[in-house]
């Protein structure tokens, strides 16, 4: 066992970049190196029955036809070898040549008949295999952003989940097409070997052991320099992950100025080429031993070749086995032999893709606990279309994995008219705040009420529909510039097009749109023919626009105005004000000349609210608002 690992060990090739092969696709690597042949035996029908279930729900027709036409060449294979042994039969009886072939005739057409049904049914099951396939991959992609894009957002902040997450949309779901076509191949290989052996089992019972002696050594051999492979592509996982990314980082227009001004090129290159030479050095070395593998194993298969016909003259030496019976059986024992080698391949091939198959498939379980949190059809609570009053008490959040808490049993109360201003330093947790008031995390106690209502009963669905969030970090929506604005409600161009204008209108963003090509039909992303490019505050007003449009009854503003200049800042606050008629503003800004005139403003330390009131109070207060406002009112006056 000892001097088996050790071996193992010398498969691996030695790791010059030790800091990458840590990544987690490695880790199946060592659970593959102790798999042997009865290990995958043990768990194939697992995974085979897993991929039936899939190929199923992709296309039951398709998997139907694959299915079925397999079994049936089996069949005439079968039939076909059988109907060989009466055309070898009268071939070789006594007799007039002219006779012996008109009597070898019926037989002739029989194996004719067998081989051309037998052509046609692989051909038809190769097909519904090929169609399978983008089956099955639009069916694992689907369900995996199904899944994604509905968990609660507090699963994405989960390191261990991301690391899974990672594994199942990469090889993971690869692999989801590859476990159902070799399964598929499984199949084929059985059903071939099956037809063998049992058309050997006809002709004599002894000439069955012969066929399992000719097909090992081969089964041994591609089982062996599968694996190989395998192994080393697992080693140099992390290697190939880093000249993807080196790759990127010297193809790419975003890096491309930075590569440039910094005269990075050399660099680059020379850690790709270091890369690409240990890669290099890796695969040759596989291809020498593979080819020693192999060879071994077609000398093998010689000499036990040579066995078997030895002992198959032996038998019709002794009378054991007519000579008719004898030629078929070297026919069956060839076609024998490849469905065997085959059939152990598609073994190996399927159990490799199994274990990437099974990392999508514990992500999409864990993924279904986490989503969604509550179905609109089992959540209790209803809220009003628009509310009056909402009451933040006594909240605290940890976020997963975080050792420190972000908020440390906050209160607050927003009414409906306001606007409402969180202030504070950097971390003290006014996003986070936002985030829970915004029904994207549920509180770990404390809780949120909209008229009475507590948002921990309510769909967060019906929470979502009412609010409007212009995000500290947003996307860059690589859309057309209206569907950036509309994206999220009702979604179509044409859907509330005065809406969209106004909203354009209000956030600055009509001024960008004006000097778009195809003004809010432009595509904003230069990856493409005809598409746009925009600066950090055109994109900003675009992002305030979609928030403005939204036209919901609490709007939340996370610095809405980093990026823009200071008269469209201007413009923005002002705007904001106006919005707040009927509805009501949440502000997160460090400009504290903006909050002056907001309704009321908290001040927000290290998770807790430490000052409360509006600006007149604050200042009077002589506190942390206080400080910031007159460091931020003393820089100007210096100017
Ligand atoms: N996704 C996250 N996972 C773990 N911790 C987080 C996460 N997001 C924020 N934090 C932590 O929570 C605390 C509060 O962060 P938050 O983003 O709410 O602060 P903030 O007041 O909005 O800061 P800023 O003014 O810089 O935007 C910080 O200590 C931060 O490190």
């Amino acid at each position: 066992m000892r001097l088996r690992r050790r071996k193992r060990q010398r498969e691996k090739p030695a790791d010059p970049f030790p800091e990458l092969v840590a990544h987690t696709w490695t880790a199946r690597s060592g659970e593959l190196a102790e798999t042997g042949m009865r290990v995958m035996a043990r768990q194939l029908p697992s995974v085979v029955a897993r991929a039936a279930g899939l190929a199923w729900r992709a296309s039951r027709a398709d998997t139907c036809v694959t299915v079925g036409c397999n079994l049936l060449a089996g069949v005439f294979t079968a039939f076909g070898l059988l109907a060989t042994t009466g055309v070898l039969t009268a071939l070789f009886s006594a007799g007039p040549t002219p006779d012996r072939v008109r009597a070898a005739l019926p037989s002739l057409v029989l194996v004719a008949v067998a081989a051309a049904l037998r052509a046609g049914l692989q051909a038809a099951a190769g097909w519904s295999q090929s169609r399978l396939q983008p089956q099955v991959t639009r069916l694992v992609e689907l369900r995996l952003y199904e899944l994604t894009t509905a968990v609660e957002l507090a699963a994405l902040d989960d390191p261990d989940f991301l690391d899974d997450l990672k594994r199942a949309q990469g090889p993971g779901m690869a692999a989801a097409p590859l476990v159902v076509r070799t399964a598929v191949d499984v199949l084929t290989g059985a059903v071939g070997m099956f037809a063998a052996a049992g058309t050997l089992g006809v002709l004599h019972p002894l000439l069955l052991p012969l066929l399992l002696l000719t097909a090992l050594p081969e089964g041994w051999a591609s089982v062996r320099s599968a694996r190989m492979r395998y192994l080393v592509e697992l080693a140099v996982v992390g290697v190939v992950r880093r000249k993807w990314i080196l790759s990127d980082l010297m193809a790419d227009r975003r890096h491309a100025a930075e590569v440039r001004s910094f005269t990075m090129r050399g660099f680059l290159l020379g850690e790709y080429d270091r890369l690409a030479a240990y890669q290099r050095g890796v695969e040759l070395d596989l291809a020498r031993r593979q080819t020693i593998v192999r060879v071994t194993g077609d000398l093998l298969q010689g000499v036990a070749s040579a066995g078997v016909y030895v002992a198959l003259g032996l038998m019709l030496w002794s009378g054991a086995v007519p000579l008719a019976v004898a030629g078929t059986a070297v026919l069956a024992i060839r076609a024998g032999q490849s469905s065997l080698a085959n059939l152990v391949y598609a073994v190996n091939q399927c159990y490799e893709e199994g274990l990437y198959f099974g990392d999508y498939l514990r992500l999409c379980d864990k993924a279904e606990a986490l989503a969604p949190a509550r179905p609109a059809e089992t959540a209790t609570g209803e809220l009003p279309g628009r509310f009056d009053e909402i009451a933040v008490h006594d909240v605290t959040f940890t976020y997963p994995g975080a050792e420190k808490r972000s908020l440390n049993g906050i209160s607050m109360t927003l009414r409906r008219g306001e606007v409402v201003a969180l202030v504070g330093e950097n971390g003290s947790g006014k996003t986070t705040l936002a985030k829970i008031m915004a029904g994207l995390y549920d509180p770990d106690g404390g809780e949120v009420r909209w008229d009475g209502v507590p948002l921990r009963t309510v769909a967060p669905e019906r929470v979502w529909e009412r609010i409007a969030v212009i995000a500290q970090e947003y996307t860059h929506w690589p859309m057309t510039a209206a569907q950036n604005i509309t994206m999220g409600r009702g979604g179509g161009d044409g859907d509330g097009e005065d809406g969209m204008l106004t909203a354009a209108r209000a956030a600055g963003a009509d001024e960008v749109v004006a000097d778009l090509p195809r003004g809010y039909q432009t595509l904003l992303d230069r990856r493409f023919e005809g598409g746009a490019e925009l600066s950090g505050g055109q994109w900003q007003r675009l992002a305030v626009a979609r928030g403005f449009f939204r036209d919901a009854p609490l709007l939340i503003c996370d610095e809405p105005t980093a990026a823009l200049d200071a008269r469209a800042e201007h413009h923005l606050f002002e705007r904001i004000r106006a919005h707040a008629d009927g509805r009501t503003v949440l502000l997160i800004t460090h400009r504290l000349a903006s909050v002056r005139h907001a309704d009321r403003i908290y001040v927000l330390d290290g998770g807790r609210v430490i000052e409360e009131g509006d600006h007149a109070k604050l200042m009077a207060a002589g506190g942390l608002y206080a400080e910031l406002y007159s460091l931020q009112a003393a820089a100007y006056h210096a100017a």
